[in-house]
């Protein structure tokens, strides 16, 4: 098998008096989708929140390993972790620009490497070839996710137009242009009618297999979950109670106890 993409250890994170994660570990392998599930509350952002650098965890390690070596993420800043580690994320609630068109949304996502390639600047404005070869290299990656999520001919409407389900996929392509070694997503089928749902499942499963990208994946929707997971790792206030294959934790009786009362056919995939 191989090692850990991300590897998180004993995380730890108090609030005050509040434990909202209480001593967490488990693994998620490269090129595979592990899902964290769990009621409300459970702690599940959290834990993202921890990854990605919002939060200093109050004890654990987060050892990401990628193509660009080993990282001790709960040691990085949050900028650092997107750049240097190569973890992106999306978030519960749509964060796109709205008046931007769908295309620049995704250039954004890219500004780093291209103030990079602009020598902060200088090349960008002398309009040397090294730059506009790093920004016809961006667009035709931009192009590229808009054609894999169905939008390229949407690419000059601006973002906000555009319907819920495909401005969720947007955030995902987003999150993809920055080149990510780990993908976090946040309840990215939050709000998606059955259609949007599937659609989504065929992006992820494609992102694992086609990009080879490992992504970790925040959902309550389990016709998702149960469905594309490779690895399902269970939260219940703030500790975990079950992890293994979808199959495993719809059985575990700890599961189907921390679902009752919460939704009947909550586990139902
Ligand atoms: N910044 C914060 N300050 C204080 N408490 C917090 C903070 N962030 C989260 N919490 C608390 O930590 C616990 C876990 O919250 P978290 O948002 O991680 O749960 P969740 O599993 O993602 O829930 P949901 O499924 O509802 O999004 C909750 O009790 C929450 O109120």
């Amino acid at each position: 098998m191989s090692a850990p993409l991300i590897e998180v250890e004993h995380l730890t994170m108090r609030f005050g008096g509040l434990v909202a994660i209480d001593d967490v570990s488990f693994a998620a392998r490269p090129k595979s989708i592990t899902a964290i599930i769990g009621p409300n509350g459970a702690g599940k952002t959290t834990v993202f929140n921890c990854i990605t650098g919002f939060y200093k965890p109050t004890v654990g390690r987060l050892t990401l390993r990628g193509a660009g070596g080993e990282f001790l993420l709960e040691r990085m800043r949050g900028h650092e972790i997107g750049q240097k580690a190569k973890v992106a994320r999306t978030f519960q609630n749509i964060r796109l620009f709205p008046g931007m068109t769908v295309l620049e949304n995704l250039m954004v996502a890219q500004h780093n490497k291209l103030m990079r390639a602009s020598g902060w600047s200088l090349l960008g404005l002398v309009g040397a070839g090294s730059f506009q070869r790093a920004e016809a290299a961006a667009v035709e990656l931009a192009r590229l996710w808009l054609e894999r999520i169905g939008l390229l001919a949407d690419a000059d409407r601006p973002a906000g137009e555009l319907p819920y389900g495909a401005q969720r996929r947007l955030e995902i392509a987003r999150a993809m242009c920055t080149e990510p070694v780990l993908l976090c997503l946040d309840e990215p089928a939050a709000g998606l009618n059955p259609r949007e749902s599937a659609e989504l499942n065929h992006l992820l499963v494609s992102i694992r297999d086609r990009d080879g990208i490992g992504v970790l994946l925040i959902e309550h929707d389990m016709s998702v979950v149960m469905n594309i997971s490779d690895h399902i790792v269970v939260l219940d206030y703030g500790r975990k109670i079950a992890e293994g294959d979808p199959q495993a934790v719809r059985n575990d009786p700890a599961v189907i106890r921390a679902y009752l009362g919460t939704d009947e056919e909550a586990l139902d995939g």
